[in-house]
């Protein structure tokens, strides 16, 4: 009996409900619906929008029936970090404030006045990025105490859908390792850490790993809807998701592109030696207590912002299409610089550190996106040759997934700077991923190098080579 999982997969600039289901050996996906997301202002903070979100979810859910679909699962992945604070009622004590507000600013620093920047690293393994929750929740500590005086339940957002959803609490381990608050080698909340923070640990809900049946749905929810599901725990960190949908069975260095680009490699062990804490990477949590041993670059949200900052005239096609046309023009940013975190206006500030810089300063639309696709290649290259450092041998290929794999010139761009062989696809390698978690909670699919060789077999993968002979 054929089972049917939809993966809703909400990244920060859209979201859908996708059906997947094998047939003939291969896995068959049906979009069953699509809905924009983004970060709106809200008071003095920028938020998600999260009861939107969830009505979104259920609006796809209800277009389950009207296509005569009866799913047996469903699973929630989003983006990292984020969550909602409960009260002892069980309601919301804010908004679903976004990792890109500025209530983080400085906090890091106040953090390391508690713990030292190498213990942290050491003990959870995580990248220093200014808007992990650690430092979201020091912020709240030290600027709204009350808040976190009420908080009886701290859930990430999916978890915080699936608790909607069912009316179970739990935090799943691979988005619970974005915190940078879950210790790399227990994988249990860091209690320790905790304690030296003042952060209440009573208010964390117990890990559970991708491929838990958390619950049903909820009796008010099957009347709502007209049908009952099981709700299974994906990795419902996003990028999680997405590395599970990697199409390789062999060792590869993977970039999943979208509103982000996190670059990096799956390992089985954590590393948190200092070159690797130099560098910035991270040890987040993968399925099967693997781990995802990468690092967050900028990614295309500046092309998003570029595109908004155009009044969204042209799709992101045209832009690529436009940056050919700019073929001779060349600047680059580092795009991580927080600059970019969240400005104004991206394209004044790509101008304005063009001129600090000393550089050609890009003046329409293609020069803009051509600066952009050019300064993200240069910083994939360098973070190609630190996990080559840092793991002490070349990689032959890299794997791009996600919506930013639709970027051909992109694509070549990494096989040119980095004279690997670059493989394009799957686009929906989240929901994919997700599928894939549920199908094997539900024992369609036994084991991950089985669930590659599927997606393999079922997505179109593009192959790009470097232009210039590639050197060994
Ligand atoms: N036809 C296209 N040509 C070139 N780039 C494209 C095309 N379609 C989408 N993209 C790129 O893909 C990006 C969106 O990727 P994706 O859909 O994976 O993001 P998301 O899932 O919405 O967000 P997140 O990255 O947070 O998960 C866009 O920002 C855009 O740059
Ligand atoms: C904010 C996080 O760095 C972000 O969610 C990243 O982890 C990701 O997965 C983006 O899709
Ligand atoms: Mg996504």
């Amino acid at each position: 009996m054929t089972k049917y999982s939809i993966a809703v997969d909400i990244g920060a600039s859209s979201g859908r409900l996708i059906l997947g289901y094998l047939e003939n050996g291969l896995l068959k996906l049906d979009e069953i619906h699509r809905f924009e997301n983004k970060i709106v202002k809200n008071g003095d903070s920028y938020c998600w929008e999260a009861d939107k979100l969830f009505q979104e979810i259920k609006n796809g859910l209800k277009k389950c029936n009207e296509l005569g679909v009866k799913p047996d699962s469903i699973g929630i992945d989003t983006w990292a970090v984020d969550f909602m604070l409960l009260d002892e009622k069980n309601q919301p004590l804010t908004e679903a404030v976004s990792y890109r507000d500025p209530r983080t600013d400085g906090m890091m620093e106040q953090v390391f006045e508690k713990i030292m920047k190498e213990r942290l690293y050491l003990e959870t393994g995580i990248q220093f990025q200014k808007f992990n929750t650690i430092y979201q929740l020091y912020s709240i500590k030290q600027n709204s105490p009350e808040i976190l005086d009420k908080a009886k339940s701290f859930l990430m957002i999916p978890d915080y859908f699936n608790y909607l959803l069912t009316g179970k609490k739990a935090n799943e381990y691979t988005n619970a390792t974005s915190t940078q608050l879950v210790n790399a080698f227990t994988k249990k909340w860091d209690h320790d850490l905790l304690d030296l923070l003042g952060i209440n640990k009573e208010m964390f809900h117990e890990i559970k790993t991708p491929k838990t049946v958390l619950g049903t749905l909820t009796e008010e929810l099957v009347s709502e809807l007209g049908f009952d599901l099981q709700v299974i725990l994906p990795a419902t960190h996003d990028t999680g998701s997405a590395v599970i949908a990697v199409p390789e069975e062999n060792e590869t260095i993977y970039i999943s592109s979208g509103t982000w680009s996190l670059i990096g490699v799956e390992n089985y062990f954590p590393i948190c030696v200092t070159k690797a804490l130099d560098y910035n990477f991270t040890n987040e949590g993968g399925i099967d207590y693997q781990y995802r041993f990468l690092k967050n670059i900028m990614g295309l949200w500046m092309i998003q912002e570029v595109r908004r900052n155009y009044n969204n005239e042209y799709s992101f096609a045209e832009l690529v299409d436009l940056a050919r046309e700019a073929k001779d023009f060349r600047a680059i940013v580092n795009v991580n610089d927080d600059r970019f975190l969240k400005p104004e206006n991206m394209v004044q500030e790509i101008m304005n550190y063009c001129v600090e810089t000393g550089q050609s300063i890009p003046s329409t639309p293609g020069e803009v996106a051509k600066c952009v696709y050019d300064s993200l290649a240069v910083s994939y290259q360098d973070a190609v040759h630190e996990i080559e450092e840092i793991f002490e041998k070349r990689f032959e290929k890299i794997n791009v997934i996600g919506g930013g794999c639709q970027n051909e010139m992109l694509n070549q761009l990494v096989a040119d700077v980095t004279k690997k062989e670059v493989y394009a696809g799957p686009v929906e390698a989240t929901a994919i991923g997700n599928i894939v978690a549920q199908l094997m909670a539900l024992d369609e699919i036994q084991h991950i190098k089985e669930a590659r060789k599927i997606v393999k077999n079922s997505f179109e993968v593009k192959k790009y080579l470097p232009t210039a002979p590639i050197t060994n």
